[in-house]
């Protein structure tokens, strides 16, 4: 039986995870793969005192794995954007297979990747990059090939889901970011978790694995978590909804919304109940119905079962001297549609507004008057006298769907009254229909 060789670049969180997991399981991995999966070569920037590699062959220089003739797929697993893309380009350049859990790599240079991928007869596999260990992308790729998926909405970052757990539970938010990232939970630079641009690279992926569209991150909506404060955690909780940091895909006549923002969710929708570092990807497919994959997104070992996942993908198609290989977006390049993504004035959701709002007699009435005029129904309203604070009390609303172009009008037309002195908060609401 031909053995599968492995090449690790990168022994970090998700590199070590790959390595003890291969390494603990191997016997197991070599049943299912069908032939037995050595690593031949490892590359980081240091060796790990934790990690004994026995006798094999080390380097700083992550390039070499790349070259090296007793490598089969190039494991790239060092993250970032530019040198990764070099890797990942000299590894199919030479011939190689490709497994990655790099999704910012695939959302911004990906369309590039799979054109040279597609040229060398190479496989690039990133299962590891969406959801981490969930496997979300072989649901939608394979499990839903069947499908018209309509729309995809999950909690794709494990850090910032993390974060906002704990701050319903009273904790401070940089106390736990640090928690986080002690857990190997974070990205190398934490703004990419809690800005919500680590989602976005995630969401960029699911929508063109769902919708079969081209790579478009630079389009996407990006909004973080590092705004939402306890009081608007705990009014939202009062109207039956929890907020949770939200990846929202939705096919639409003209387009497709790309979008990741805090959003309330229903308290009785299973996505409420996604804890911690735990992520949950909602796939909506017209003959399926709604379906949920949930598990842990972060983390050595867990992003590591995706990773050996795809190596074993790869290894049956090696062993098999296949050239059949599922498309690397799901869709074969000539059946991918060019949807534009929507801008955000176009998209439609509810809405949570919390309005600071003067202790004077009509101001309610001035309130509902303005979302009236612009065609916005109001689902519920609630100001308790008991937060009568500096003459204002807060006035917190949740409206019915409408655009967005709606409620950033009426927003105007609200900042302009002289009962309303500070910025009008607002976080988008789904209910899933
Ligand atoms: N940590 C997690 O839970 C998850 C991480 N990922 C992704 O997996 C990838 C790796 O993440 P982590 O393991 O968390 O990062 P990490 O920072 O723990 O590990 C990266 C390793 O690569 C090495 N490295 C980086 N650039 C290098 C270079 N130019 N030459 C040689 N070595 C280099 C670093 O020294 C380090 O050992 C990233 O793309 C990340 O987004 C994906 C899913 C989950
Ligand atoms: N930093 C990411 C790691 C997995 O993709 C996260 O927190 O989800
Ligand atoms: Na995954």
């Amino acid at each position: 039986m031909k053995e599968v060789r492995v090449g690790i670049c990168g022994l970090g969180t998700v590199g070590g995870g790959t390595y003890n997991v291969l390494t603990r399981n191997a016997e197991l991995i070599a049943g299912r793969a069908g032939s037995p999966i050595r690593i031949s070569r490892v590359a980081s920037r240091r060796r790990r005192d934790d990690i004994d590699l026995g006798d094999i062959p080390f380097s700083n220089d992550i390039f070499e794995v790349t070259r090296a003739d007793d490598v089969d797929i190039v494991v790239e697993l060092i993250g970032g954007y530019d040198v990764a893309r070099e890797l990942v380009l000299a590894a199919i350049e030479n011939g190689k297979h490709v497994v990655t859990a790099n999704k910012a790599l695939i959302a911004v240079h990906g369309n590039e990747i799979f054109e040279a991928a597609a040229k060398q007869g190479v496989i690039v596999a990133y299962e590891a990059g969406v959801a981490g260990g969930i496997p979300v992308i072989k649901a939608i790729r394979e499990g839903m090939a069947g499908n018209r998926i309509d729309w995809i909405a999950g909690i794709i970052n494990g850090t910032g889901n993390y974060i906002l757990t704990e701050m319903r539970a009273g904790r401070a938010f940089d106390e736990v970011l640090k928690e986080a990232q002690a857990k190997g939970y974070a990205e190398a630079d934490p703004t990419f978790d809690v800005e919500g641009i680590d989602a976005a690279h995630k969401l960029t992926i699911l929508a063109s694995a769902g919708f079969g569209v081209p790579l478009q991150f630079e389009r996407a909506y990006t909004e973080g978590i590092s705004r939402i404060t306890p009081y608007d955690i705990a009014h939202a909780e009062l109207l039956g909804y929890r907020i949770k940091h939200l990846g929202i895909a939705r096919r639409r006549e003209n387009g497709i919304e790309l979008r990741v923002h805090p959003t309330l969710v229903p308290q009785s929708h299973l996505i409420a109940q996604v804890d911690g570092v735990l992520n949950a990807v909602l796939v909506d497919g017209d003959a399926v119905g709604q379906t949920m994959y949930y598990g842990p997104g972060a983390g050595d070992e867990a992003t590591a079962s995706a990773v050996i996942a795809d190596i074993v993908d790869v290894a049956r198609s090696v062993a098999a001297e296949s050239r059949q290989r599922v498309p690397y977006l799901g869709f074969e390049p000539d059946a991918l549609e060019n949807l534009e993504v929507l801008p955000m004035e176009d998209i439609q959701s509810a809405y949570y507004l919390r309005i600071q709002a003067l202790d004077r007699p009509g101001v309610l009435a001035k309130v509902a008057s303005i979302l009236s005029e612009h065609g916005i129904n109001i689902e519920s309203i609630m100001q308790k006298e008991s937060e009568l604070e500096d003459g204002k009390i807060p006035v917190i609303i949740l409206t019915h769907t409408v655009q967005e172009r709606q409620i950033n009008r009426a927003i105007e037309d609200l900042e302009a009254l002289s009962d309303i002195q500070e910025k009008v908060v607002r976080i988008r609401a789904e209910n899933f229909n």
